[in-house]
């Protein structure tokens, strides 16, 4: 194994060595000298890769390394594991498919699991998952940048921790390889161009703050957007008594979520092996005219292009219908079509001016128009990664591997499937450098031979 030139080990990431501290007081171990305003951060060697983000894609990787021998930090922004999960999702979530799809590599959800685990199962198992693999990220750790150091050959990795308490102190992690787990949905994606917010005196959030109905009972709520977060939080508010509206702005794919018992994206998977994408696409499409009806009728026209088509080329995913098409049809959940982007205009004092014109009273507004990645804020490089939508330039089957040890999990467009396969594809990358790190005197002598 790559030995160490640092004083002492972290005592809560075993795998971490110190190689210096700010203010250049190189031979101290102790937290003291870290954080000083203006001073170089501290430096910590890390043997095995970094990876950022403790989600689902960031402990899937871990686990898969350590699974074979190889050590690894997970750096995570928040205080916990899962965060995504745990705080940006709404009570009532469940997966929307079925869990055989969503397990994470070599641990399968415990026995009694449904087969559309609610979000408490979910963050269970994920929790779960962290502790069999003895996986026990940096918590309070925020990558601000990353980028690979060419005359060393390692990248170095800038978080900022224990910002809660006030100073955050900078550490600068150096290692060969980082993995980018921070997710296709680390940030909320909030339209551009509507105006007035300021001034509107109603709720105005993101579906990623949405926890429950109950709070808007009675109230009058625009939901802009209609994915499946916008369908979701449409039925939920229209479960717990509040009068939900949709704004609709484009064309969509409703999908059953399960054709004659079995689940749509499982029927899909096994057709796919069969048929090419545009066959599966008309099967599916027959089968959800005859379940769902013409959901036209209801001011939900459908693309040209199938709903596989569009999720391969574009990312989006179809909805996955839970109950709000029936609501809709009911006139429970009132659609704003408006076909013209931005579909809200401004905000008014008590609600909104639609882009027609025509303005409605809401005490609330929920934005359910997506996610995007945050890697272009901190990681400095645009040859893997695209500066433009911080997701990789090659899509899936090529999208988990750049150049010089940088690695993606996660940024398939293909939910937790994707996750696992990335997971593993990485681990295997990883281990096999890592054994002939073992077995070659060069690369292990260059590991050891670093000093930041
Ligand atoms: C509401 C919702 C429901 C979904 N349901 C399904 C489903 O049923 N099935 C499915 O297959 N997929 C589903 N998805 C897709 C979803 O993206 C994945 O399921 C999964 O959460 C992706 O895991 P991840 O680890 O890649 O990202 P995340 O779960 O988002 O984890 C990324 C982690 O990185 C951390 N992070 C971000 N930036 C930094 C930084 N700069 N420094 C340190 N840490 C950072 C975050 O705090 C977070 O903990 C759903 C998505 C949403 C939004
Ligand atoms: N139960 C589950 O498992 C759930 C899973 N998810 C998953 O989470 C991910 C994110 O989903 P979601 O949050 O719905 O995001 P999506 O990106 O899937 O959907 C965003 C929606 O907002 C619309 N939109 C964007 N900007 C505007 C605007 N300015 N005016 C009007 N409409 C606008 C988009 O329209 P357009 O198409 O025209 O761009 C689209 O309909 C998806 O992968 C989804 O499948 C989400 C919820 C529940
Ligand atoms: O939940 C999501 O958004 C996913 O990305 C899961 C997913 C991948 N491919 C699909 C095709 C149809 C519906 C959901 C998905």
């Amino acid at each position: 194994m790559p030995t160490s030139r640092g004083e002492g080990q972290e005592p809560d990431h075993p795998t971490t060595t110190i190689l210096r501290r700010g203010g250049g007081d190189g031979g101290g171990t102790g937290g003291d000298a870290a954080g000083d305003g203006g001073a170089a951060p501290r430096q910590v060697w890390v043997p095995g890769p970094v990876i950022v983000g403790a989600g689902p894609s960031g402990l899937a990787t871990a686990a898969c390394l350590k699974a074979r021998g190889v050590p690894s930090l997970v750096l995570e922004k928040d205080a916990c594991v899962a965060a995504s999960w745990r705080h940006r999702t709404y009570e009532r979530l469940r997966l929307h498919l079925p869990r055989c799809f969503c397990e994470l590599p070599l641990a399968p959800f415990p026995p009694g699991t449904p087969p559309y685990p609610t979000r408490d199962q979910f963050v269970a198992y994920l929790d779960g998952y962290a502790r069999a693999f003895g996986i026990a990220p940096r918590l309070g750790a925020r990558v601000r940048s990353a980028a690979y150091d060419a005359a060393i050959g390692f990248w170095r990795v800038t978080a900022d921790e224990g910002a809660e308490g006030g100073g955050a102190t900078a550490t600068e992690f150096v290692s060969r390889w980082l993995v980018v787990a921070t997710g296709e949905n680390a940030e909320p994606a909030w339209p551009e161009g509507v105006e007035g917010m300021d001034g509107y005196r109603g709720v105005a959030m993101h579906t990623s703050s949405y926890k429950k109905g109950d709070e808007f009972r009675g109230k009058n709520v625009l939901v802009v957007g209609c994915g499946n977060s916008g369908m979701e939080v449409s039925l939920d508010l229209c479960n717990n008594g509040a009068k939900a509206s949709m704004v609709v702005r484009d064309k969509l794919h409703v999908l059953p979520r399960e054709i004659l018992g079995i689940s749509t994206f499982g029927l899909s998977v096994f057709l796919l092996r069969w048929l090419p994408i545009k066959r599966v696409d008309s099967v599916l499409l027959f089968f959800s005219r005859l379940i769902l009806g013409d959901t036209e009728k209801y001011g939900l026209p459908r693309p040209k292009i199938g709903p596989l088509q569009i999720k391969s080329s574009t990312g989006k995913t179809p909805v996955l219908d839970i109950g709000a098409l029936r609501k809709i049809r009911n006139g429970e959940i009132k659609r704003e079509i408006l076909q013209v982007v931005p579909a809200i205009n401004r905000f008014t004092e008590n609600g909104v001016e639609f882009i027609d014109g025509h303005r409605e009273d809401f005490d609330a507004v929920i934005f359910a128009t997506g996610y995007k990645s945050n890697v272009p804020s901190w990681l400095k490089e645009e040859e893997f990664f695209s500066h433009a939508d911080g997701f990789p330039r090659k899509p899936f089957p090529h999208s988990w591997r750049g150049k010089n040890g940088l690695y993606a999990a996660g940024f398939t467009r293909k939910g937790l499937m994707g996750t696992s396969y990335d997971a593993l594809r990485i681990a295997g990358d990883i281990v096999d450098q890592w054994s002939e790190a073992f077995a070659s005197p060069t690369v292990a002598h260059r590991s050891s031979d670093h000093r930041a």
